[in-house]
C-alpha cells in the first residue's frame, strides 16, 4: 500500500461518501502483478489522477473499474453497492463512463451517430422496465410505439448537440461527417462527448490530451475543469504534470502495479519514492512530453 501524503486518513473500509471504492485490487498477468492490492477512494464531485511510468497498471486499474477486465482479488464499490465482476456494459448502465488511451470510436458512423451510442444506455422509449424482457421486446416495442421512440431520438439528439457545443467549432460543423474523416484530436473530443452522452455519474479519462498539441491540451484541459466543477466526479490518468497539478483534488502515483504515493499534486510531486520511480524508468516529465509531442 503506498504512503499517504498529507492525508493522515487511510480506512480499510469504504467511507459511506464515496462513490468509488477499491479495496484490494488485483490483477495479474502471469507472473507480473499489473495492479496490486491498490486501495483507492474517490468521493463525489473529486477529481483524482493516477500517474506513474509507463507499464505501472494505470489503465488495467482503469479495465478493472470498468469490467473491461476481471480482477484476481479485491473489490469494487460504487456508492456502496458492490459491482466488482459487472459487465461494462451494467457499470455503464449504473452511470460508469470512459474513454481510452487510443481513443475509440466508429469510422464509419457519423460524429452524430458516435456520440448517441453513449446515450442509448438512457433510452427509455424503447426499452422495457425489466431487463429480463432483453433485446426481443425492446423491438417489438421500438415497432409498436414508433412516435414515442421518434419523440425520444429527437430528445436525444438535441441532447447530443448541447454535449457537441461544449467542444466550440470543433465538432458542431461536423456533427454529420464520418469519424473516420476527422483529425484525431477530434476522434477523442467525440469519444469524449459520447461518455459525456451517458451522462455519467463517474468518468473515467485515460489520456484524453494524448496526441494533443499545446493548444489543444490547454482546450481539454478547460472542458475538464467545467466538467468538475459542475460536480462530476473524475478518475483521470493523464502523462503531462502540470495539466494533473492544476485539475486533481488528489494524485495517486502507480509503480509496478503498487500504490507509492497519494496526496496534494505539490507533495506527490516533491516525494522522493515518485522522483525515483519516474527516474528509475528513465521518464522524466521533459521525456513524458517530448513523448506526447512526438504522438
Ligand atoms: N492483457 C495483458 N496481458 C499481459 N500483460 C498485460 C496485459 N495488459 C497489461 N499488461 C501488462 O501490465 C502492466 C501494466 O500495464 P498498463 O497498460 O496497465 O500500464 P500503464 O500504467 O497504463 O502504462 P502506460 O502509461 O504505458 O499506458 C504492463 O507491464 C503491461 O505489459
Amino acid at each position: 500500500m503506498g504512503s499517504e501524503i498529507g492525508n493522515s486518513t487511510n480506512a480499510p473500509v469504504a467511507s459511506p461518501a464515496s462513490l468509488l471504492s477499491l479495496r484490494g485490487l488485483t490483477r495479474r498477468f502471469g507472473g507480473l502483478t499489473a495492479v496490486d492490492d491498490i486501495d483507492l477512494d474517490l468521493a463525489k464531485g473529486e477529481l483524482v489522477s493516477i500517474i506513474g511510468p509507463n507499464g505501472a497498471g494505470k489503465t488495467t486499474l482503469f479495465n478493472l473499474v470498468t469490467g473491461l477486465d476481471r480482477p484476481d482479488g479485491g473489490a469494487v464499490r460504487l456508492d456502496g453497492e458492490p459491482v466488482t465482476h459487472f459487465s461494462p456494459e451494467k457499470l455503464a448502465g449504473h452511470g460508469i463512463a470512459r474513454t481510452f488511451q487510443l481513443g475509440r470510436v466508429f469510422g464509419n458512423l457519423s460524429v452524430m451517430e458516435n456520440v448517441l451510442i453513449g446515450a442509448h444506455t438512457r433510452l427509455r422509449a424503447v426499452k422495457p422496465a425489466t431487463p429480463l424482457i432483453g433485446p426481443l421486446l425492446e423491438l417489438g416495442l421500438a415497432l409498436l410505439r414508433p412516435a414515442a421512440v421518434r419523440a425520444e431520438e429527437e430528445r436525444l439528439r438535441e441532447e447530443v448537440r448541447g454535449i457537441l457545443a461544449r467542444f466550440g467549432e470543433r465538432l458542431l460543423p461536423r456533427i454529420d461527417q464520418p469519424a473516420y474523416s476527422l483529425s484525431y484530436a477530434n476522434r477523442r473530443r467525440v469519444e469524449i462527448a459520447r461518455a459525456l452522452a451517458l451522462k455519467p455519474r463517474l468518468l473515467l479519462l485515460d489520456e484524453p490530451t494524448a496526441g494533443m498539441n499545446p493548444t489543444e491540451t490547454t482546450e481539454m484541459q478547460g472542458l475538464v475543469a467545467e466538467l468538475k466543477a459542475e460536480g462530476l466526479t473524475i478518475l483521470l490518468i493523464e502523462h503531462k504534470l502540470d495539466m494533473v497539478m492544476r485539475l486533481s483534488d488528489r494524485v495517486v502515483v502507480m509503480d509496478e502495479g503498487k500504490k507509492i504515493a497519494e496526496g496534494a499534486g505539490e507533495d506527490v510531486r516533491n516525494d522522493a519514492k515518485v522522483i525515483e520511480a519516474y527516474l528509475g524508468h528513465g521518464l522524466s516529465q521533459r521525456a513524458a512530453d517530448a513523448r506526447e509531442t512526438a504522438a
